[in-house]
């Protein structure tokens, strides 16, 4: 007989400074043994159904209803920035964290660790640095530390928004085994994919309500991430004008281990370029070697050409700050790019204003403040120019940047994992942004997990197997 892990029986939560509830008369098992999903559009509450669940809201505003809890639970939140616990810098000592704290003996800790990273196909990572994983492996990482332990109730916000299909399926294989050992799992997010596919159960909650009907994924929101077997590909190439960017032979090494080896392409005016590969095969290399951001353990050669008003400047010979006027990037954590107190100054200050007299000042500012002005309008972010930009979600963040770009004089876009944590309407929002800024005649290289984005938006595409670009 299944046991009730956490019952929760009409539940109302008003976040402290917030008129309306984030959660309204929610009731809600969750039940060892079974894996379910609640999926929602961005702001329906399911970040906030995960913290409640987790026990994490009691200080945070005003909570009726009656929860009872009866096992542990694990949360993993949605924030990729904040996943890992800031408390170790390699692998093996992060992923045997949760189990330390929790008082296992050191023996039975590493085993537990060592096991759940085979499982995940991730063990020769053990002796790495924290701060050289890619996004996946970390985000694998942080699913090892909190699984390890065993609890009862694994909570996790978006757990497949950084994973590439094969290892999200495998993902899905390790959580099964797990709630066949009698564990429970809740799955909360946006979009649709393979983990939330193999959900005994999936509800849908809207604006802060479990739906008691099932609607259709696409009716509440939801992005359906499920590959379109008959979608008209768009990878047609629109433009056979001369390309913005060449890139020939770049090879980037990392001591003994090749992670891209003479990769060639070109980036056209018009045309958004799709990066996809699994995860670790070296897509956020790619972006960063274009831009000359990687550390120096990476060895980078080759050509990196721009082209601008029929001029070419090799940019492979210039420092970072040189490349950055015709390259403009969205990293995969996009908070860290983020400095200013209100979006509207974020985008403010994105490049420096061009050369003026002092007495010239007023005007150039207030030219300014219009590009801003329309530039919020194009990213669709005018209802929050004077909001906090860490008040918005990471999608929302991750536009912020991206319109930051827009600001500058860079021809070309480069965006990574611009799809993660992404609904309908905020995936809408990407392609109008995308779109404005190829209709300028600019180009984006994006890397993503999503094929179905990928497939259905992308005019070319790169697929990086083993260092080497198949288009
Ligand atoms: N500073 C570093 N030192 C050693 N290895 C590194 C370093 N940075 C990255 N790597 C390794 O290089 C490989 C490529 O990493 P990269 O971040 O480019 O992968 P990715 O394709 O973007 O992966 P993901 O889809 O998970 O984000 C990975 O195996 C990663 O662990």
């Amino acid at each position: 007989m299944p046991e009730m892990t956490v019952a929760i029986t009409d539940a109302w939560f008003t976040y402290r400074g917030e008129d309306t509830a984030a959660l309204s008369g929610i009731t809600f098992d969750a039940v060892s043994g079974t894996m379910t999903a609640v999926l929602g559009p961005l702001g329906s509450g399911t970040s906030t159904l995960c913290r409640l669940l987790a026990g994490q809201l009691v200080s945070r505003g005003a909570l009726t209803g009656t929860i009872d809890r009866n096992g542990t639970v694990a949360l993993l939140g949605d924030d990729p920035e904040a996943q890992l616990s800031g408390m170790t810098s390699h692998v093996g000592d992060e992923s045997q964290l949760a189990c330390r704290l929790h008082g296992h003996d050191p023996a039975d800790a590493h085993r537990r660790a060592r096991n759940l990273l085979e499982l995940l196909g991730i063990e020769d990572l053990w002796n790495r640095r924290l701060d050289t994983l890619s996004g996946g492996q970390r985000q694998l990482v942080a699913v090892a530390r909190i699984l390890a332990p065993g609890p009862d109730l694994l909570v996790l916000d978006q757990p497949a928004q950084s994973l590439d299909p094969q290892m999200r399926v495998r993902l899905a294989t390790v959580l099964q085994e797990f709630c066949d050992r009698g564990g429970g799992v809740l799955i909360t997010g946006h979009q649709t994919d393979e983990l939330t596919r193999i959900c005994e159960e999936v509800r849908f909650l809207d604006a802060g309500r479990l739906q008691t009907a099932t609607p259709t994924v696409r009716s509440v929101g939801i992005w359906d991430s499920r590959p379109n077997d008959d979608a008209t590909l768009s990878t047609v190439p629109r433009s056979q004008a001369d390309p913005l960017l060449t890139v020939r032979d770049l090879t980037v090494d990392r001591g003994s281990s090749r992670i891209l080896d003479g990769l060639d392409f070109d980036l056209r005016p018009g045309e958004l370029t799709s990066v996809t590969g699994a995860n670790g095969a070296g897509k956020s290399t790619l972006l960063r070697a274009l831009l000359g951001l990687l550390d120096r353990s990476a060895s980078v050669t080759g050509s990196i050409t721009v082209s601008r008003l029929g001029e070419m400047t090799r940019l492979d010979t210039l420092p970072a700050h040189a490349r950055s006027a015709h390259l403009g990037w969205v990293g995969q954590d996009a908070g860290l790019q983020l400095s200013a107190a209100t979006v509207v100054r974020e985008l403010l200050h994105a490049a420096p204003l061009p050369p003026h007299r002092r007495r010239d000042r007023k005007r150039v500012r207030s030219h300014r403040l219009s590009d801003a002005d329309s530039v919020l309008a194009e990213a669709d972010l005018t209802g929050v120019a004077d909001d906090h930009p860490f008040d918005l979600d990471v999608a929302r963040r991750k536009d912020i940047v991206i319109a930051s770009a827009l600001m500058t004089e860079a021809t070309v876009l480069l965006l990574d994992e611009p799809t993660i944590g992404r609904d309908l309407a905020a995936m809408n929002q990407l392609n109008a942004i995308i779109d404005s800024f190829l209709n300028r005649g600019g180009a984006v290289l994006a890397t993503t997990h999503d094929e179905r984005w990928a497939n259905e938006f992308a005019h070319r595409r790169l697929r990086l197997i083993e260092g080497r670009a198949r288009s």
